[in-house]
Protein backbone atom coordinates (compact mmCIF):
# COMPACT_ATOMS: atom_id res chain seq x y z
CA UNK A 1 0.00 0.00 0.00
CA UNK A 2 2.61 2.07 0.76
CA UNK A 3 4.46 1.95 -2.33
CA UNK A 4 1.34 3.57 -4.31
CA UNK A 5 0.79 6.22 -1.77
CA UNK A 6 4.54 7.42 -1.76
CA UNK A 7 6.45 9.15 -4.83
CA UNK A 8 9.97 10.04 -4.81
CA UNK A 9 9.93 14.29 -4.63
CA UNK A 10 12.20 15.15 -8.12
CA UNK A 11 9.88 13.39 -9.60
CA UNK A 12 6.65 15.68 -8.51
CA UNK A 13 6.81 19.66 -9.15
CA UNK A 14 8.88 19.46 -12.32
CA UNK A 15 12.22 19.12 -10.27
CA UNK A 16 11.22 22.06 -7.77
CA UNK A 17 13.22 20.62 -4.76
CA UNK A 18 16.12 20.34 -7.28
CA UNK A 19 15.98 23.84 -7.73
CA UNK A 20 15.57 24.95 -4.34
CA UNK A 21 18.08 22.45 -2.93
CA UNK A 22 20.81 24.64 -5.54
CA UNK A 23 19.39 27.07 -4.33
CA UNK A 24 20.25 26.84 -1.00
CA UNK A 25 23.71 25.31 -1.55
CA UNK A 26 24.53 28.56 -3.88
CA UNK A 27 23.24 30.83 -1.48
CA UNK A 28 20.34 32.08 -3.70
CA UNK A 29 17.17 32.01 -2.03
CA UNK A 30 14.86 29.01 -2.96
CA UNK A 31 11.77 30.18 -4.96
CA UNK A 32 8.86 30.95 -3.15
CA UNK A 33 5.58 29.22 -2.83
CA UNK A 34 1.90 31.27 -3.12
CA UNK A 35 4.22 34.30 -4.00
CA UNK A 36 4.67 35.37 -0.18
CA UNK A 37 7.89 37.85 -0.12
CA UNK A 38 9.32 35.76 3.17
CA UNK A 39 7.89 32.03 2.32
CA UNK A 40 11.56 30.84 3.01
CA UNK A 41 12.52 32.57 5.81
CA UNK A 42 10.20 31.09 8.72
CA UNK A 43 13.50 30.33 10.85
CA UNK A 44 14.65 33.48 11.17
CA UNK A 45 12.03 35.26 12.63
CA UNK A 46 13.31 36.28 16.10
CA UNK A 47 9.70 35.29 17.84
CA UNK A 48 10.00 32.06 16.45
CA UNK A 49 11.92 29.57 18.37
CA UNK A 50 9.99 31.75 21.93
CA UNK A 51 6.90 30.70 19.72
CA UNK A 52 7.23 26.99 19.84
CA UNK A 53 7.62 24.53 22.75
CA UNK A 54 7.82 25.76 26.56
CA UNK A 55 5.18 28.60 25.82
CA UNK A 56 3.49 28.38 29.05
CA UNK A 57 5.68 31.80 30.12
CA UNK A 58 3.57 34.50 30.76
CA UNK A 59 4.66 37.45 29.66
CA UNK A 60 4.92 40.37 26.94
CA UNK A 61 6.12 37.69 24.61
CA UNK A 62 2.11 35.97 24.57
CA UNK A 63 0.75 38.79 22.31
CA UNK A 64 4.04 38.85 19.98
CA UNK A 65 3.76 35.35 19.60
CA UNK A 66 0.41 34.74 18.60
CA UNK A 67 1.28 36.90 15.97
CA UNK A 68 4.93 35.32 14.66
CA UNK A 69 2.36 31.81 15.17
CA UNK A 70 -0.25 32.83 12.76
CA UNK A 71 2.34 34.23 10.29
CA UNK A 72 4.35 31.03 10.84
CA UNK A 73 0.83 28.72 10.20
CA UNK A 74 0.29 30.67 6.99
CA UNK A 75 4.05 30.31 5.95
CA UNK A 76 3.12 26.12 6.61
CA UNK A 77 -0.11 26.50 3.91
CA UNK A 78 0.56 24.31 0.89
CA UNK A 79 3.70 22.59 2.35
CA UNK A 80 4.06 18.55 2.55
CA UNK A 81 3.92 16.95 6.13
CA UNK A 82 7.16 15.47 6.74
CA UNK A 83 7.99 13.05 9.80
CA UNK A 84 11.64 12.20 10.59
CA UNK A 85 12.66 8.67 12.18
CA UNK A 86 16.13 8.24 13.09
CA UNK A 87 16.81 4.82 13.92
CA UNK A 88 19.40 3.88 15.93
CA UNK A 89 21.18 2.23 19.71
CA UNK A 90 20.39 5.66 21.49
CA UNK A 91 22.99 3.93 23.95
CA UNK A 92 22.25 6.41 25.42
CA UNK A 93 20.67 9.31 24.17
CA UNK A 94 22.43 12.40 24.11
CA UNK A 95 21.87 16.12 23.06
CA UNK A 96 23.49 15.44 19.51
CA UNK A 97 20.71 12.95 18.79
CA UNK A 98 18.07 15.64 19.75
CA UNK A 99 19.84 18.65 18.05
CA UNK A 100 19.77 16.34 14.58
CA UNK A 101 16.32 16.88 15.03
CA UNK A 102 16.36 20.17 14.96
CA UNK A 103 18.86 20.68 12.59
CA UNK A 104 17.01 18.70 9.75
CA UNK A 105 13.82 20.63 10.53
CA UNK A 106 15.19 24.39 9.93
CA UNK A 107 16.51 22.81 6.91
CA UNK A 108 13.50 21.13 5.55
CA UNK A 109 11.43 24.33 6.63
CA UNK A 110 14.17 26.61 4.73
CA UNK A 111 13.33 24.72 1.64
CA UNK A 112 9.90 26.08 1.56
CA UNK A 113 8.69 22.81 0.35
CA UNK A 114 7.56 21.10 3.86
CA UNK A 115 6.42 21.20 7.06
CA UNK A 116 7.83 18.91 9.59
CA UNK A 117 5.14 17.38 11.68
CA UNK A 118 7.06 15.74 13.86
CA UNK A 119 10.03 13.39 14.76
CA UNK A 120 9.60 9.62 16.06
CA UNK A 121 13.25 8.06 17.64
CA UNK A 122 13.40 4.14 17.05
CA UNK A 123 16.01 2.74 19.45
CA UNK A 124 17.46 -0.70 17.81
CA UNK A 125 16.48 -3.79 19.08
CA UNK A 126 18.57 -5.53 21.67
CA UNK A 127 19.24 -8.25 19.17
CA UNK A 128 20.78 -6.00 17.31
CA UNK A 129 24.16 -7.13 18.65
CA UNK A 130 26.18 -3.94 19.00
CA UNK A 131 29.24 -4.07 21.29
CA UNK A 132 28.22 -2.68 24.88
CA UNK A 133 24.53 -2.37 23.67
CA UNK A 134 22.07 -2.28 27.25
CA UNK A 135 18.68 -3.55 27.27
CA UNK A 136 15.88 -1.58 25.30
CA UNK A 137 14.07 -1.39 28.60
CA UNK A 138 16.87 1.16 30.17
CA UNK A 139 17.39 3.24 26.58
CA UNK A 140 13.91 3.52 25.99
CA UNK A 141 13.27 4.91 29.77
CA UNK A 142 16.11 7.34 28.91
CA UNK A 143 15.14 8.55 24.99
CA UNK A 144 11.76 8.95 27.15
CA UNK A 145 13.24 11.33 30.19
CA UNK A 146 14.90 13.06 27.35
CA UNK A 147 12.24 14.32 24.94
CA UNK A 148 10.16 16.02 28.38
CA UNK A 149 11.70 18.90 27.05
CA UNK A 150 10.62 18.57 23.15
CA UNK A 151 6.75 19.07 22.06
CA UNK A 152 7.68 17.21 18.48
CA UNK A 153 10.07 14.77 19.02
CA UNK A 154 8.33 11.27 20.17
CA UNK A 155 9.87 7.80 20.53
CA UNK A 156 8.18 4.60 19.86
CA UNK A 157 9.33 1.63 21.10
CA UNK A 158 8.21 -0.88 18.08
CA UNK A 159 11.59 -1.90 16.36
CA UNK A 160 12.99 -2.84 20.29
CA UNK A 161 9.42 -4.65 20.83
CA UNK A 162 9.89 -7.07 17.51
CA UNK A 163 11.13 -10.77 18.48
CA UNK A 164 14.19 -9.75 16.19
CA UNK A 165 16.40 -7.38 15.16
CA UNK A 166 14.68 -5.43 12.04
CA UNK A 167 16.56 -4.24 8.66
CA UNK A 168 15.82 -0.09 8.98
CA UNK A 169 13.44 -0.10 5.59
CA UNK A 170 11.03 -2.28 7.74
CA UNK A 171 11.13 -0.05 9.96
CA UNK A 172 9.77 2.87 7.75
CA UNK A 173 7.46 0.74 6.17
CA UNK A 174 5.87 0.31 9.58
CA UNK A 175 6.00 3.49 10.68
CA UNK A 176 5.00 5.05 7.42
CA UNK A 177 1.79 2.95 6.81
CA UNK A 178 0.99 4.18 10.73
CA UNK A 179 1.57 7.63 9.56
CA UNK A 180 -0.81 6.85 6.89
CA UNK A 181 -3.71 5.47 8.50
CA UNK A 182 -3.55 8.28 10.85
CA UNK A 183 -3.79 10.64 8.59
CA UNK A 184 -6.69 8.99 7.02
CA UNK A 185 -8.69 8.64 10.22
CA UNK A 186 -7.72 12.05 11.05
CA UNK A 187 -9.12 13.48 7.55
CA UNK A 188 -11.85 11.24 7.29
CA UNK A 189 -10.55 9.75 3.86
CA UNK A 190 -9.89 6.55 2.76
CA UNK A 191 -6.19 5.50 1.35
CA UNK A 192 -7.75 5.19 -2.19
CA UNK A 193 -9.23 8.64 -2.63
CA UNK A 194 -5.96 9.70 -1.24
CA UNK A 195 -3.80 8.40 -4.24
CA UNK A 196 -5.90 10.24 -6.37
CA UNK A 197 -5.28 13.59 -4.27
CA UNK A 198 -1.73 12.83 -4.09
CA UNK A 199 -1.67 12.94 -7.84
CA UNK A 200 -3.40 16.67 -7.66
CA UNK A 201 -1.64 19.95 -6.98
CA UNK A 202 -1.18 20.77 -3.52
CA UNK A 203 -3.47 23.60 -2.98
CA UNK A 204 -5.43 21.33 -0.94
CA UNK A 205 -2.73 20.68 1.65
CA UNK A 206 -4.70 18.87 4.59
CA UNK A 207 -5.20 16.37 2.10
CA UNK A 208 -1.70 15.52 1.26
CA UNK A 209 -0.49 12.30 2.51
CA UNK A 210 2.33 12.55 5.19
CA UNK A 211 6.08 11.63 4.10
CA UNK A 212 8.18 9.74 6.17
CA UNK A 213 12.03 10.36 5.69
CA UNK A 214 15.03 8.42 7.38
CA UNK A 215 17.23 10.83 9.32
CA UNK A 216 20.78 9.60 10.00
CA UNK A 217 23.99 11.20 11.14
CA UNK A 218 26.43 10.92 7.68
CA UNK A 219 28.25 8.02 10.02
CA UNK A 220 25.43 5.84 9.01
CA UNK A 221 25.48 6.79 5.23
CA UNK A 222 29.18 6.06 5.28
CA UNK A 223 27.95 2.13 6.02
CA UNK A 224 25.93 2.00 3.21
CA UNK A 225 28.94 1.79 1.35
CA UNK A 226 29.26 -2.07 3.00
CA UNK A 227 27.42 -4.10 0.88
CA UNK A 228 27.44 -7.21 3.60
CA UNK A 229 25.73 -4.48 6.01
CA UNK A 230 23.34 -3.10 3.45
CA UNK A 231 21.48 -4.45 0.83
CA UNK A 232 21.19 -2.52 -2.20
CA UNK A 233 17.62 -2.75 -2.99
CA UNK A 234 16.81 -1.37 0.64
CA UNK A 235 19.31 1.43 0.18
CA UNK A 236 17.02 2.09 -3.19
CA UNK A 237 14.05 2.01 -1.35
CA UNK A 238 15.24 4.04 1.38
CA UNK A 239 16.18 7.22 -1.04
CA UNK A 240 13.51 6.38 -3.65
CA UNK A 241 10.55 5.85 -1.74
CA UNK A 242 10.85 7.52 1.48
CA UNK A 243 13.97 9.98 1.37
CA UNK A 244 17.00 11.06 4.09
CA UNK A 245 17.71 13.47 5.96
CA UNK A 246 21.66 13.51 6.57
CA UNK A 247 23.74 15.56 8.79
CA UNK A 248 26.92 16.03 8.79
CA UNK A 249 29.27 14.31 11.63
CA UNK A 250 32.34 16.27 12.64
CA UNK A 251 34.59 16.30 9.57
CA UNK A 252 32.83 13.31 7.69
CA UNK A 253 30.69 15.02 4.59
CA UNK A 254 27.91 12.76 3.11
CA UNK A 255 28.55 14.40 -0.23
CA UNK A 256 31.57 12.35 -1.03
CA UNK A 257 29.56 8.91 -0.21
CA UNK A 258 26.74 10.30 -2.28
CA UNK A 259 29.18 11.30 -5.23
CA UNK A 260 30.61 7.68 -4.85
CA UNK A 261 27.59 5.68 -4.73
CA UNK A 262 25.22 4.79 -7.71
CA UNK A 263 21.97 4.56 -5.94
CA UNK A 264 22.67 7.73 -3.81
CA UNK A 265 23.57 9.67 -6.88
CA UNK A 266 20.38 8.40 -9.05
CA UNK A 267 18.05 9.66 -6.31
CA UNK A 268 20.36 12.34 -4.59
CA UNK A 269 17.46 14.74 -5.02
CA UNK A 270 16.01 12.92 -2.68
CA UNK A 271 18.93 13.25 -0.24
CA UNK A 272 18.59 16.70 1.93
CA UNK A 273 22.02 17.32 3.19
CA UNK A 274 22.35 19.64 6.46
CA UNK A 275 25.77 20.67 7.62
CA UNK A 276 25.80 21.25 10.73
CA UNK A 277 28.50 24.09 11.66
CA UNK A 278 28.72 23.88 15.23
CA UNK A 279 31.53 21.02 15.18
CA UNK A 280 31.11 18.92 18.56
CA UNK A 281 32.15 15.02 18.56
CA UNK A 282 29.71 13.94 20.60
CA UNK A 283 29.17 10.37 20.65
CA UNK A 284 27.08 7.58 23.05
CA UNK A 285 30.86 5.98 22.70
CA UNK A 286 31.91 8.80 24.30
CA UNK A 287 29.47 8.81 26.82
CA UNK A 288 29.99 5.74 27.76
CA UNK A 289 33.63 5.74 27.96
CA UNK A 290 33.97 9.11 30.80
CA UNK A 291 30.75 6.96 32.70
CA UNK A 292 32.77 4.09 33.07
CA UNK A 293 35.71 6.11 34.13
CA UNK A 294 33.74 8.11 36.58
CA UNK A 295 34.28 11.50 34.95
CA UNK A 296 31.53 14.02 34.15
CA UNK A 297 28.96 13.87 31.36
CA UNK A 298 27.22 17.14 32.33
CA UNK A 299 26.00 18.91 29.39
CA UNK A 300 26.33 16.10 27.42
CA UNK A 301 23.12 14.91 27.92
CA UNK A 302 19.80 15.73 29.50
CA UNK A 303 19.78 16.39 33.37
CA UNK A 304 17.24 13.48 34.06
CA UNK A 305 19.14 10.91 31.81
CA UNK A 306 22.03 11.44 33.87
CA UNK A 307 19.59 10.70 36.87
CA UNK A 308 18.53 7.53 35.22
CA UNK A 309 22.03 6.46 34.37
CA UNK A 310 23.37 6.95 37.76
CA UNK A 311 20.05 5.31 39.24
CA UNK A 312 20.58 2.03 37.58
CA UNK A 313 23.70 2.09 37.64
CA UNK A 314 23.90 1.63 33.62
CA UNK A 315 26.95 2.13 32.00
CA UNK A 316 29.93 -0.42 33.73
CA UNK A 317 32.97 -1.66 32.59
CA UNK A 318 31.03 -5.20 33.28
CA UNK A 319 27.78 -4.01 30.66
CA UNK A 320 30.55 -2.61 27.91
CA UNK A 321 31.43 -6.47 27.21
CA UNK A 322 27.64 -6.93 26.23
CA UNK A 323 28.08 -8.25 22.69
CA UNK A 324 31.51 -8.40 23.11
CA UNK A 325 32.09 -12.23 21.03
CA UNK A 326 29.30 -11.21 18.52
CA UNK A 327 28.62 -10.00 15.14
CA UNK A 328 26.56 -7.60 14.17
CA UNK A 329 23.02 -9.25 13.51
CA UNK A 330 22.93 -7.77 9.66
CA UNK A 331 26.79 -8.89 9.26
CA UNK A 332 25.64 -12.39 10.95
CA UNK A 333 22.47 -12.95 8.15
CA UNK A 334 24.42 -12.15 5.04
CA UNK A 335 27.63 -14.28 6.24
CA UNK A 336 25.33 -17.24 7.13
CA UNK A 337 23.88 -16.64 3.45
CA UNK A 338 27.78 -16.74 2.43
CA UNK A 339 28.54 -20.17 3.81
CA UNK A 340 25.28 -21.70 2.44
CA UNK A 341 26.52 -20.88 -0.90
CA UNK A 342 30.14 -21.93 -0.23
CA UNK A 343 28.60 -25.24 0.53
N1 LIG B 1 27.48 13.96 16.79
C1 LIG B 1 26.63 13.54 15.86
N2 LIG B 1 26.51 14.17 14.67
C2 LIG B 1 25.66 13.74 13.72
N3 LIG B 1 24.88 12.64 13.85
C3 LIG B 1 24.96 11.94 14.99
C4 LIG B 1 25.83 12.36 16.06
N4 LIG B 1 25.68 11.47 17.08
C5 LIG B 1 24.79 10.55 16.66
N5 LIG B 1 24.36 10.82 15.42
C6 LIG B 1 23.40 10.06 14.62
O1 LIG B 1 22.34 9.62 15.48
C7 LIG B 1 21.81 8.37 15.01
C8 LIG B 1 21.77 7.38 16.13
O2 LIG B 1 23.12 7.15 16.50
P1 LIG B 1 23.64 6.16 17.59
O3 LIG B 1 22.58 5.83 18.58
O4 LIG B 1 24.34 5.06 16.94
O5 LIG B 1 24.64 7.17 18.34
P2 LIG B 1 26.20 7.24 18.29
O6 LIG B 1 26.57 8.40 19.13
O7 LIG B 1 26.69 7.22 16.88
O8 LIG B 1 26.53 5.87 19.03
P3 LIG B 1 27.88 5.07 19.20
O9 LIG B 1 28.94 6.03 19.64
O10 LIG B 1 27.51 4.05 20.26
O11 LIG B 1 28.17 4.45 17.86
C9 LIG B 1 22.72 7.96 13.86
O12 LIG B 1 22.09 8.32 12.64
C10 LIG B 1 23.98 8.78 14.05
O13 LIG B 1 24.65 9.02 12.85
N1 LIG C 1 20.50 -3.48 6.66
C1 LIG C 1 19.99 -2.65 7.54
O1 LIG C 1 18.80 -2.37 7.55
C2 LIG C 1 20.90 -2.05 8.57
C3 LIG C 1 22.26 -2.34 8.63
C4 LIG C 1 23.03 -1.76 9.62
C5 LIG C 1 22.46 -0.89 10.53
N2 LIG C 1 21.12 -0.62 10.44
C6 LIG C 1 20.48 0.28 11.41
O2 LIG C 1 21.20 1.49 11.50
C7 LIG C 1 21.19 1.95 12.83
C8 LIG C 1 22.64 2.12 13.21
O3 LIG C 1 22.80 2.26 14.53
P1 LIG C 1 24.27 2.34 15.17
O4 LIG C 1 24.94 3.52 14.50
O5 LIG C 1 24.03 2.53 16.62
O6 LIG C 1 24.97 1.05 14.84
C9 LIG C 1 20.42 0.91 13.64
O7 LIG C 1 19.09 1.37 13.79
C10 LIG C 1 20.43 -0.32 12.78
O8 LIG C 1 19.29 -1.16 12.90
C11 LIG C 1 20.35 -1.18 9.49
Amino acid sequence: MYSVAMMEEGQRGGGRQKEDLEGLSSGRRPPRRGGSPSSYSVLSNPGESASRGRGKGIDLRLSFNFGVRHQHCAKMINRIPVALIACGSFNPITNMHMRMFELARDHLHQTGLYEVIKGIISPVNDRYGKKGLVTAKHRVAMVQRALETSDWITQDPWESQQEQWVETVMVLRHHYNVLFHQHHTKNGTSPESSKALKQADLSNAQSVAPRLKLLCGADVLKTFNNPNLWKDEHIEEIVQKFGLVCISRGDVHPQRFIYESDILFKHRHNIHVVTEWILNDLSATHIRRALRRGQSVKYLLPESVIDYIQQHNIYTAESELQNVNEMLQPLKAQHSMINVLND
